[in-house]
């Protein structure tokens, strides 16, 4: 990939609200303005590289390019995972990143593992979790069916009452990973080991990351490259103080 290393800053905007976070990933998605503007050799996939927000510190980081499922296949996202524990989200704040390597292709669910089970299927496996629940005796009469306590957001509730009736919603372990990571209940049904298969890929791709980021030559890049404040205007290309021919000016 001739573009690679490839510099991009942008808002943080808000995502589709998948819940990545939820699972231990959260990623920051670019707006359109970012995305549209990719070189057409950096294709979808999961790339590696620097990145960091506002002025901040410069961390490791993990993207992944994709299609949205969504917008069902029609819109690319950049979405980041920054190897970094952050206090509080970043919404609104400018996200600084260079890639400066590809891991591996968007693997599709299929590819990861996913099991493709029939509505039926599914309704049969609701049922037996509601009838489950309801006798577990160390559970309050509540809270045997009360529908937060498998930690669904707001978001996700609503998408399961839209597509299923109010008694299968007790099916809720089962049915994040549906909200998550498929693009809808009218697609085809994933079960929990998708999510499973998903997290180890992504797990792998952090440790991969860190791993290669620690090389001599990605450590000079950063080095050479990294902004170090965020420009007033963002159009502008990186502010550093660097002034080797590696300096990135790609991107926005
Ligand atoms: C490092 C990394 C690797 C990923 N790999 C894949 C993948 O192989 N296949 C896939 O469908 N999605 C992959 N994803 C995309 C996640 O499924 C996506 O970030 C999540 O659905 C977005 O949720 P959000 O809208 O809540 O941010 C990956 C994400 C990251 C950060
Ligand atoms: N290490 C991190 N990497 C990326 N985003 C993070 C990180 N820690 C906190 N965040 C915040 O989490 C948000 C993404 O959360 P996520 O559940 O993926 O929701 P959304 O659907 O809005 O993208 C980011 O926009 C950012 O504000």
């Amino acid at each position: 990939m001739k573009s690679l290393p490839y510099f991009c800053r942008g808002e943080v905007i808000r995502g589709f609200g998948r819940g990545s976070k939820e699972l231990g990933i959260p990623t920051a998605n670019f707006p359109d303005s970012v995305v549209d503007n990719l070189p057409a050799d950096i294709g979808t996939g999961i790339y590696y590289g620097w990145a960091c927000v506002g002025n901040g510190d410069v961390y490791k980081m993990v993207m992944s390019i994709g299609w949205n499922p969504y917008y069902k296949n029609t819109k690319k996202s950049m979405e980041t995972h920054v190897i970094h524990t952050f206090k509080e989200d970043f919404y609104g704040e400018i996200l600084s990143v260079v890639m400066v390597g590809y891991i591996r292709p968007e693997r599709s669910y299929d590819s990861l593992g996913m099991t493709t089970l029939s509505h039926s299927y599914i309704h049969a496996y609701t049922q037996t979790a509601i009838f489950a629940r309801s006798q577990r005796s160390d559970l309050s009469q509540a809270s045997r069916f009360d529908l937060y306590y498998f930690s669904l957001t707001p978001t996700l509730l609503s998408t399961l009452y839209a597509h299923y009736s109010d008694i299968t919603l007790v099916f809720v372990h089962f049915a994040h990973t549906l909200c998550v990571f498929s693009d809808g209940f009218s697609a085809s049904l994933s079960s929990l080991f998708l999510v499973e298969a998903l997290i180890t890929a992504i797990s792998n791709d952090i440790e991969e990351a860190k791993a290669k980021l620690e090389l001599p030559e990605h450590l000079k890049l950063r080095k050479d490259n990294f902004f170090t404040s965020v420009p007033s205007s963002s159009s502008a290309a990186p502010s550093t103080a660097a002034s080797t021919s590696q300096t990135i000016m790609n991107g926005h």
